[in-house]
């Protein structure tokens, strides 16, 4: 709803009420339509000031409403209804204007914001775009080139940089709403022809800027259609008359309106939210469970993960300890930590807060720590060797967090004298670049612990998802077995460029294989030969590509053994023109390694067509997000599709894996993968998992109900 009242005799104040982000609903939409008609009738009001309660201007248009048929007053008519008035108005923006909120400020006369308020049309990220005139009326105000960017890529502005970009005409460290209040009755009578942005006249876009915008957006956002829209509309605002621009405006907003892709955003948008509500076996759940608050931190290792954990933490104010085994990795490791604070520093303008780090080669020294954040190599001895240790020398009420990425937290809690203060805490690499975090409850993680991660997961800005407790995890789990279908698909003709190009066209940044090379092969070497899959742990009664009772393919485990570990060898995948290099080049060497391979073991190459790539690797992944979900690993499967987007490139714009499976249809998946694991008898993981089948008996429902069929979240190994 919008509240109305009348200030000092003649100001109308309008206030947005629908906590907590005043979001642009049909009945707040009516409310303010009411409202807006209500000052304009009467002849008391000279002046009208909109504004939002709770410190809130506007979060835009309401999102929940998108998915069901649009009632209620449209915004278009009523933001023109504003702007025609011939009484001033003035939009007092505090929190945020985003989307239909910063439309509904467009058509405002004038706008007065607070200095700590955002602005910003979000709508691409959703997968439309800004279609109460906000592709026709920011170029109107910024020119077409701030416009053109602020609406492709949906960035915040903060409240000085508007005052900048003309966005907004005063910028204010006082209450906003009085100050807009006197501003509204300070300009009651000057003309308002100028202040009416429907009626400016664009000036010439620079040359060629909508056809670079075009390349960049094709280059960036993969596949992606609510950008192109965009610069479509904004074109339409530098070449055609205000009102045939929201003509094309709204034919554009059409086409993406019910697209998949929007669906997708929006799943992604609400499940982003979702994730924040976690909840434990034991009943336990985040709106009861109390974070303690993390003062003091300490990192144990400072490699490729430590490194990033510490600047986390330091970039949001922590104090931390950063502790290495020896001088000469302790070097390397504050080497590295001070060159990212630095060159943050000279980004903002500001001093490097290396100040709070204290790097030591002493356990000893995290004895009045918080929080520790154990980040050693991926080796359960040493692990828990360091635990045991912690559990002597930290307080008692201290924390103690692994970021393994797939071990048993379990264990290594059982050889502490508080398991209760054990949690993983699975950072992605590079850990101060990466939004994902992993918060894996054991059997005995206490509810505060779990808080206690996840809510310093969200001051490090990260996205959260509490999981529970088995070898991989969530993320890393699935990640198994999609890659060893890419290399399945390598054995039986594919080559790593058709594999990779399948996935890239997807939409995924990068293919399996650029990024296999980009993080080294010898990652999954060691994690392979950890497992008894290669090395001395092997049962040699099998043969090479039969382990543990089931197929697997040595391909990747010999080109380790050749040295060749991606880019910073110059070879993996791909070939690079030096150790280091970043741009690979098909290798006719590993072509020739392929077929060699293949006739050593009897395998007849076949053409392998992109569907079979992305099904195979997909489907696979896909069917173990069921078996993840039907084992209470993962609460729900909006869990799994904010793991995947946030964590493992999975496009955006396609929801995550469980939701793309929906979009697919799950028998269709459930089809593909019984014909796979008939024709694949060898790989049990192609067998559809017991959920996707109860999900398709049950007639298929969306995925918003498959809660409904899950199990109560577990951990358990
Ligand atoms: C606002 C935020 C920055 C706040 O962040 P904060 O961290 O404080 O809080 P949360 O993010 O946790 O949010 C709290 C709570 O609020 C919910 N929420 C937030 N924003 C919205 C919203 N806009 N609508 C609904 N609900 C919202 C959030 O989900 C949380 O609740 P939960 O229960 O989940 O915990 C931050 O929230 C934020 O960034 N919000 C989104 C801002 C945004 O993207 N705004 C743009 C919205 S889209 C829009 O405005 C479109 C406009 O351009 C208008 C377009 C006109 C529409 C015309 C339709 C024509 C259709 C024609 C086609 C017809 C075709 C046919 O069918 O024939
Ligand atoms: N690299 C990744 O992509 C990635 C991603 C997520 C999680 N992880 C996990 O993070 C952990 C660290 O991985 P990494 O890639 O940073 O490894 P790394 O080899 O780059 O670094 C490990 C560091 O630990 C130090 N170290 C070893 N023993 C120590 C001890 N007793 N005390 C203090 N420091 C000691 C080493 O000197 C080294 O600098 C592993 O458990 C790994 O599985 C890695």
């Amino acid at each position: 709803m919008a509240k109305y009242s009348r200030l000092h005799g003649s100001v109308g104040l309008i206030s947005l009420a629908n906590p907590p982000v005043n979001a642009l609903s049909s009945v707040v939409r009516h409310a303010i339509s009411e409202k807006v008609a209500k000052a304009f009738r009467d002849p008391e009001v000279t002046c009208v000031v909109i504004c939002g309660e709770n410190g809130v201007f506007c979060g835009g248009a309401d999102i929940r409403e998108f998915a069901s048929t649009m009632r209620g007053p449209p915004l278009v008519p009523m933001i023109d209804a504003i702007e025609e008035g011939e009484k001033p108005v003035v939009a007092a923006i505090e929190g945020v204007a985003f989307g239909g909120g910063l439309e509904l400020a467009l058509g405002c006369h004038y706008r007065i914001a607070h200095y700590k308020a955002r602005v910003g049309l979000p709508e691409v990220t959703l997968g439309l775009l800004p279609a109460a005139g906000g592709t026709q009326r920011l170029p109107r105000l910024t020119g077409v080139a701030p416009a053109l960017q602020l609406i492709t890529t949906g960035r915040h502005v903060a409240a000085p940089e508007a005052l900048k970009l003309g966005i907004v005409d005063q910028v204010t460290e006082q209450n906003t709403v009085e100050v807009a209040v006197q501003f509204a009755k300070s300009v009651v009578g000057q003309a308002l022809h100028n202040r009416r942005l429907s009626l400016r006249q664009l000036s010439c876009p620079p040359d060629g800027l909508f056809e670079e915008t075009m390349a960049q957006i094709k280059q960036r956002a993969r596949g992606a259609v609510a950008p192109i829209a965009c610069v479509q509309a904004v074109k339409a605002a530098a070449t055609l008359p205000f009102k045939a621009g929201m003509d094309k405006e709204r034919d554009l907003m059409a086409t993406l309106f019910n697209s998949g892709q929007a669906k997708a955003l929006q799943y992604s948008f609400f499940a982003q939210r979702s994730v924040a509500k976690w909840n434990l076996p034991n009943g336990a759940h985040s709106g009861i469970s109390k974070a303690r608050a993390v003062h003091r931190a300490a990192v144990i290792g400072l490699g490729t993960m430590g490194r990033g954990i510490v600047v986390s933490l330091v970039r949001a104010g922590i104090s931390v300890i950063a502790m290495e085994t020896n001088e000469k990795q302790l070097h390397t490791g504050k080497k590295m930590v001070i060159a990212i604070l630095e060159k943050d520093a000279q980004k903002h303008n500001a001093a490097p807060r290396a100040d709070l780090v204290h790097f030591t080669e002493r356990l000893s020294d995290l004895s009045n720590v918080d929080l520790v954040i154990e980040a050693v190599y991926e080796d359960m001895v040493l692990k828990k060797d360091i635990f045991k240790q912690l559990s002597m020398i930290c307080k008692p009420d201290a924390f103690l967090c692994t970021n393994t990425s797939a071990l048993n937290v379990d264990e290594l809690a059982a050889v502490t004298g508080r398991p209760e203060m054990v949690v993983g805490m699975h950072f992605f690499a590079p850990a101060h670049v990466m939004k994902l975090l992993e918060v894996v409850y054991g059997q005995h993680s206490s509810p505060e612990a779990v808080a206690t991660a996840m809510q310093l997961g969200k001051r490090l800005g990260k996205v959260s998802v509490a999981v529970g407790n088995c070898p991989g995890f969530v993320g890393n789990r699935m990640m198994k077995l999609y890659v060893e279908q890419a290399h399945f698909l390598l054995e039986e003709g594919a080559t790593p460029e058709q594999v990779d190009e399948a996935l890239e066209e997807f939409g995924f940044a990068m293919g399996i294989f650029k990024v296999s090379d980009l993080s080294g092969l010898d990652v999954g070497w060691r994690v392979r030969k950890e497992a008894g899959l290669t090395g001395a742990g092997v049962d040699w009664k099998e043969p090479p590509r039969r382990r543990q009772g089931r197929r697997y393919s040595p391909l990747a485990d010999l080109l380790c053994e050749k040295g060749h570990l991606g880019q910073k060898t110059s070879r993996g995948w791909y070939l690079y023109e030096k150790p280091g290099g970043r741009d690979p080049k098909p290798d006719q060497g590993l072509h020739s390694f392929l077929v060699e391979y293949r006739s050593k073991y009897g395998l007849k190459a076949r053409r392998i067509d992109k569907d079979e790539v992305l099904e195979r690797c997909l489907f696979s992944l896909i069917n173990e997000g069921f078996c993840i979900l039907d084992d209470g690993i993962a609460s729900g499967p909006e869990d799994v599709d904010v793991i995947y987007v946030h964590g493992y490139g999975w496009p955006r714009h396609r929801g995550g894996p469980m939701f793309y499976a929906d979009m697919v249809g799950l028998s269709k998946v459930l089809e593909r993968l019984e014909f796979y694991h008939q024709a694949h008898p060898d790989v049990p993981y192609l067998k559809p998992s017991p959920l996707l089948r109860k999900l398709v008996r049950n007639g298929s429902p969306p995925i918003r109900e498959w809660r409904e069929f899950l199990k109560r979240p577990h951990s358990h190994l």
